[in-house]
């Protein structure tokens, strides 16, 4: 009898393990027809730009959105080594948070047009689309905490990507537009499916069916944005965001990383599923050094 009791809950365990492993992973695999290679090489056909990362000694690292000259349109290059940098940082242990930001004085104008007139056909837009969302979906699901700082304009597929991140700033001039319906389109780098949970379905409905542009005031409304911020002359929007982001990954990395695991469990699994991801988090925190000597100092939270 013990030892089914036992059987079982190592099966619980076992099962528990495995759904926190598949929320790591990417959403296409070859079993859904995808070939990363296959896209790859397309997309390799369609350079410029680059994605630059910076990964600082305070644990916050500053990923770079680098092609001014198109208002930061992502060309087929960039596409790919957005995927490599987003890869490097899950390997980066010592991380608490992550600022994306666009190089120049605005965020991102989407995709390459040029790029998306080349590849105007449903086969290889399919295929971007997976790797897109494949991408997008292991920045979202990063241990660090991510802010996009939206300086200027965040347009079409860069909209899709603000939403990724688990915070956005904007800054007084700056704007939020996903205009794909005036392109005949809809969003299908994730962007419907994560602005629906960032501002409801109402919202997401009256933004991608009116392609209507978010400025601060609205965006602070409906809660696409969540703070608005305005460098001083001393400091420029990197080191405001930076100060901004400071509240929140305060202390050590392995506790910062795991309270963005319990929001991402809760955000992505079903009550039950979460609560058991939960206990799983916490194991690895209880005992730990930063609770250890958080005890033996005898904090008090006055
Ligand atoms: C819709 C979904 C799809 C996806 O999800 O994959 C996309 O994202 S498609 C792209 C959607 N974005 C656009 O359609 C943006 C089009 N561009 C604009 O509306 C304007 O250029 C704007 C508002 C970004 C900036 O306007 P502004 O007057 O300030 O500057 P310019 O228009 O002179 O732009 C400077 C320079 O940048 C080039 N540019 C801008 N955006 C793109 C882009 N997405 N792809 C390629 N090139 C872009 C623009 O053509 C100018 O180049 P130049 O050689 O100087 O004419």
């Amino acid at each position: 009898m013990a030892l089914r009791v036992q059987g079982r809950k190592c099966l619980r365990t076992v099962h528990n393990m495995h759904l926190l492993q598949q929320r790591r992973n990417n959403i296409y695999s070859v079993s859904d027809g995808f070939d990363e290679e296959e896209i790859r090489k397309k997309l390799q056909c369609f350079p410029g730009g680059s994605i630059d990362l910076l990964k600082q000694k305070n644990g916050v690292a500053v990923l770079t959105i680098n092609n001014p000259s198109r208002m930061n349109a992502f060309t087929g290059t960039m596409m790919t080594e957005l995927k490599d940098r987003v890869t490097e940082l899950k390997g980066w242990t010592d991380g608490k948070g992550l600022i994306v930001h666009g190089a120049g004085n605005t965020f991102c104008s989407g995709s390459d047009l040029n790029a998306v007139r080349a590849i105007s056909n449903p086969h290889d837009g399919m295929k971007m689309c997976m790797f897109m969302q494949n991408t997008l979906t292991n920045l979202m699901r990063l241990p660090l905490i991510s802010v996009a700082l939206i300086e200027g304009k965040a347009l079409g597929g860069g909209a899709e990507l603000c939403t990724a991140c688990d915070f956005r700033l904007m800054m007084p001039q700056s704007e939020i537009r996903f205009v794909h319906k005036h392109m005949g389109l809809v969003p299908g780098w994730g962007g419907a499916s994560r602005l629906i949970r960032i501002v409801g379905g109402r919202n997401a409905l009256i933004l991608l069916s009116s392609a209507r542009k978010v400025d601060p005031e609205y965006g602070l409304a409906i809660g696409l944005a969540d703070a608005v911020i305005t460098p001083s002359d001393q400091s420029g929007s990197l080191e405001a965001a930076e100060k901004w982001l400071s509240e929140y990954i305060k202390g050590p990395a392995t506790v910062v990383r795991a309270v963005k695991q319990v929001v991402l469990s809760g955000r992505e699994l079903d009550l039950e599923e979460s609560l058991k991801a939960e206990k799983t988090i916490f194991g690895n925190v209880w005992g730990a050094p930063a609770n250890l000597e958080a005890l033996a100092q005898g904090s008090k939270h006055k």
